[in-house]
């Protein structure tokens, strides 16, 4: 594909960080790729398989890890190492973001989705894109007839984390999870699992609420600048990934209780004003729990204090808006009896 717009496509992509005409190519073994956006590609490959697979990364900008993963991932497509056996929409979600090695230039992106960016009265570039990229995953799973549907949004903490790799689960409304689904993450190394207490606006939450697709958001470690990411680290996610988008046959190995531990989101810790603080330190690990009664965070009068036998904290964050989660409360939970095949 000597040149091809899509041998850089990330750097084409933030070269034009709002938007970029769409275009098409084909490839060798007869694959449709379409560039639907800056960021946004969708492969439709001559005879898909039956499962219809989002990978997006890059929703906050400065992820680096899974952009780089994502773009070897594209590399070997384009370059006909990785034939693409199912179709897939592959989406950088934050390219202006990722020009300024920022989370976010005006907003949250992970914020603004099942329609939050249509609410509040305020415009901003995030919006935008949040609309654009809701109506993109829509076209993708719409336009599609797999009997499975798959979103792999992922993401890399600010803090360091316990449990490395991690999943959120969305909130189901009392659908159970899946065993299966559980197993897929587990071969791509992520073993620690957090079950969500509620609807939310985030890009996962999305997927699986409207087009009912098995979406989870996949922490992957910790947050670092582009070229300082040990790739050996996300070997197991991106052989996974390559063996779903590749291999339409292809099985994990089954489900193993002993190897996932699940945790249940027992509460949202918000933001309300600037004197929001917490008590512990900055480099305090996602999963880190405290004792019963202890004072975890402060907001003028309000208090935030541990109310279980062991609660951990998980993505804690002072930083974020006011009115927005500044962290996650979690306990172990033993939920295999919500678990369906
Ligand atoms: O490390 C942090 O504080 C944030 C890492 C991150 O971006 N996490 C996602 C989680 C989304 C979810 O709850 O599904 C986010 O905060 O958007
Ligand atoms: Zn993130």
């Amino acid at each position: 594909m000597n040149g091809s717009r899509l041998n850089d496509f990330l750097t084409l992509s933030r070269e034009h960080p709002w938007a970029l005409a769409p275009f098409r190519e084909s490839l060798p073994d007869g694959s449709d790729i379409q560039v639907w956006d800056t960021g946004v590609l969708c492969i439709e490959p001559a005879a898909p398989g039956n499962t219809d697979i989002v990978i997006s990364c890059g929703i906050h900008g400065n992820e680096t890890a899974p952009i780089e993963l994502c773009e070897r991932i594209l590399r070997a497509i384009v370059a006909g190492e990785l034939a693409c056996r199912q179709r897939l929409l592959l989406i950088f979600g934050n390219p202006a973001a990722m020009n300024l090695g920022v989370r976010e230039v005006e907003e949250n992106l992970n914020r603004l989705f099942s329609g939050a960016h249509a609410r509040g009265g305020r415009h901003s570039r995030e919006r935008e894109r949040a609309a654009r990229l809701e109506q993109y995953v829509r076209r993708f799973f719409e336009g599609g007839a797999g009997a499975e549907r798959l979103h792999y949004d992922l993401h890399t903490a600010i803090r360091p984390s316990r449990y490395e790799k991690f999943a959120i689960y969305p909130f189901t409304h009392g659908a159970p999870y899946r065993r299966r689904q559980l197993a897929l993450l587990s071969a791509g190394g992520v073993d620690t699992i957090l079950l969500a207490h509620g609807p939310t606006t985030t890009f996962s939450y999305f997927s699986a609420h409207q087009f009912g697709a098995h979406a989870f958001t996949v922490e992957l470690g910790k947050v670092m600048p582009f070229g300082q990411n040990d790739s050996r680290r996300f070997a197991a996610m991106e052989q996974s990934l390559m063996q779903l988008i590749g291999r339409p046959d292809w099985q994990p190995a089954p489900f193993d209780p002993e190897r996932v531990r699940l945790f249940r989101v027992c509460r949202e810790v918000t933001k309300h004003s600037g004197q929001f603080g917490f008590t512990f330190a900055d480099d305090v690990a996602n999963f880190t729990a405290f004792p019963h009664g202890t004072l975890l965070a402060r907001d003028g009068e309000r208090e935030w204090r541990v109310e279980h036998e062991q609660e951990a904290v998980v993505f804690p964050n002072a930083k974020v808006a006011a009115g927005h989660r500044a962290a996650l409360l979690v306990i172990r939970t033993d939920a295999t009896d919500l678990l369906l095949d």
